[in-house]
């Protein structure tokens, strides 16, 4: 069996060596030449799968998408040749809920504004939307959600509409998949109007896909407004970024809001399920046996952390700052979008790092926030 995998997925080898012969190639560059030999295809979200890539491919068994996103995929046209697919939700939401939380941390120390103060609208409840709302809550912040889809479904908790997020949050993070047409598109959700309407001084974070915001209105607005901050991890026309926005930015990465290795991981992970059980096949890998130990093991609290010491303890994980640093010296070179993307290997998961309590302190929040703990 001929296995064609993006060469970004981690744990590849690890997870389907048994299954077939594996061949990586660039997601981003693929072509039909390509796959046609190949019965298991493996794919990030660079890559368009549809009839021009499958064309010549007559023997394809399976199609596996290690994200939550399936806007690159022709979804019908896989049903229509009846190719079993199989994408990863949920794998990065504890990454993407990590990264948000972590990069508000970042701006209330920059801007001297204390996060536990602020109200956050979630745009888009879902499993990272949810992630989001999570980690917040955890911290005592304020949460607001608007998701007109799972509020129709009954979804039991509270929502609000989306003009209640736009006029009355301080920051607005965004959280729903790309959706070009029918009842709640959300091409340009954040168009021009509704970036206009944002209230003084509103934080506004995209971490789902860069079409949901007009970047070229967000340009025309933000450099007439320094009082908005921006912190984007996805963008139009990625992986070449409007080069006038990226210096607008408060932190700017290269699309890995999920790349958590534990995201990655997952992602992966739950694609070799799908696979085997489409063989037929019973699985045998188990998750922890993926993953490397962390070289952070455990840290003893002695006092209940302020927020500036909450965000020291965040950066010994992952340092947001370490990924917005180099985006800026690269995104202007050719593949510095992608290089960035592919050698990303260096952030963890909060629950890594565990916190030893010996105290008594109460700091039942750090561990619903995502450490792992224990109590002496
Ligand atoms: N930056 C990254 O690394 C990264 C990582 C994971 C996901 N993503 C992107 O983020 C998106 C969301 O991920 P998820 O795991 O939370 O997906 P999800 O499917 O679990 O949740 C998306 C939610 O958005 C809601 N929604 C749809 N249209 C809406 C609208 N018009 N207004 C408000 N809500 C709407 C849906 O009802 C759903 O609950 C993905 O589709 C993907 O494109 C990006
Ligand atoms: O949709 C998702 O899950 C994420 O956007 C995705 O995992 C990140 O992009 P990728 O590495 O797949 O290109």
């Amino acid at each position: 069996m001929k296995i064609i995998a993006d060469e970004n997925m981690p744990y590849v080898d690890a997870l389907f060596s048994g299954i077939g012969d594996i061949e990586k190639v660039n997601g981003r560059t693929l072509r039909a030449d390509a796959v046609e030999k190949a019965d298991v295809l493996l794919v990030r979200s660079v890559t368009k799968v549809n009839a021009a890539l499958l064309e010549k491919n007559t023997r394809l068994k399976f199609v596996g998408s290690a994200t939550i996103g399936t806007d690159h995929i022709d979804l019908d046209y896989l049903a229509q040749r009846g190719i079993p697919f199989a994408n990863a939700p949920g794998c990065n939401a504890t990454a993407v809920g990590e990264f948000v939380f972590i990069a508000l941390l970042e701006l209330a120390q920059r801007f001297a504004q204390p996060l536990k103060n602020k109200t956050v609208g979630i745009v888009g409840a879902g499993n990272t939307g949810t992630a989001v709302a999570k980690c917040l809550t955890a911290y005592g912040v304020n949460v607001l959600l608007h998701d007109p889809l799972l509020q129709k479904q009954g979804d039991i908790r509270e929502f609000v509409s989306l003009e209640t997020v736009i006029t009355t949050c301080d920051v607005i993070s965004l959280h729903v998949p790309m959706i070009k047409s029918g009842p709640y598109p959300t091409q340009h959700l954040f168009d021009k109007t509704r970036l206009l309407q944002l209230a003084t001084g509103t934080w506004l974070i995209n971490c789902c896909r860069g079409d949901v915001i007009d970047n070229k209105a967000l340009l025309d607005v933000k450099i007439n407004r320094p009082d908005l901050k921006l912190v984007l991890d996805v963008w139009e026309g990625e992986p070449h970024p409007l080069p006038e926005l990226v210096p607008l930015v408060e932190l700017a990465t290269p699309h890995i809001a999920g790349y958590s290795l534990e995201g990655r991981a997952r992602g992966s992970l739950m694609l070799y399920e799908a696979l085997i059980k489409t063989l037929g096949y019973s699985s045998d890998k188990p998750f922890k046996g993926l993953l490397e130990p962390h070289w952070i093991a455990r840290m003893d609290l002695h006092q209940i952390p302020n927020e500036k010491a909450l965000l020291q303890l965040v950066r010994f994980v992952y340092d947001l700052r370490d990924d917005d640093r180099m985006f800026r010296n690269q995104f202007l070179n050719v593949n510095g979008f992608d290089h960035l993307r592919k050698i990303h290997q260096h952030r963890r998961e909060l629950s890594t790092l565990t916190l030893v309590n010996s105290g008594q302190l109460d700091v039942n929040w750090l561990f619903n926030l995502g450490f792992s703990g224990i109590e002496l």
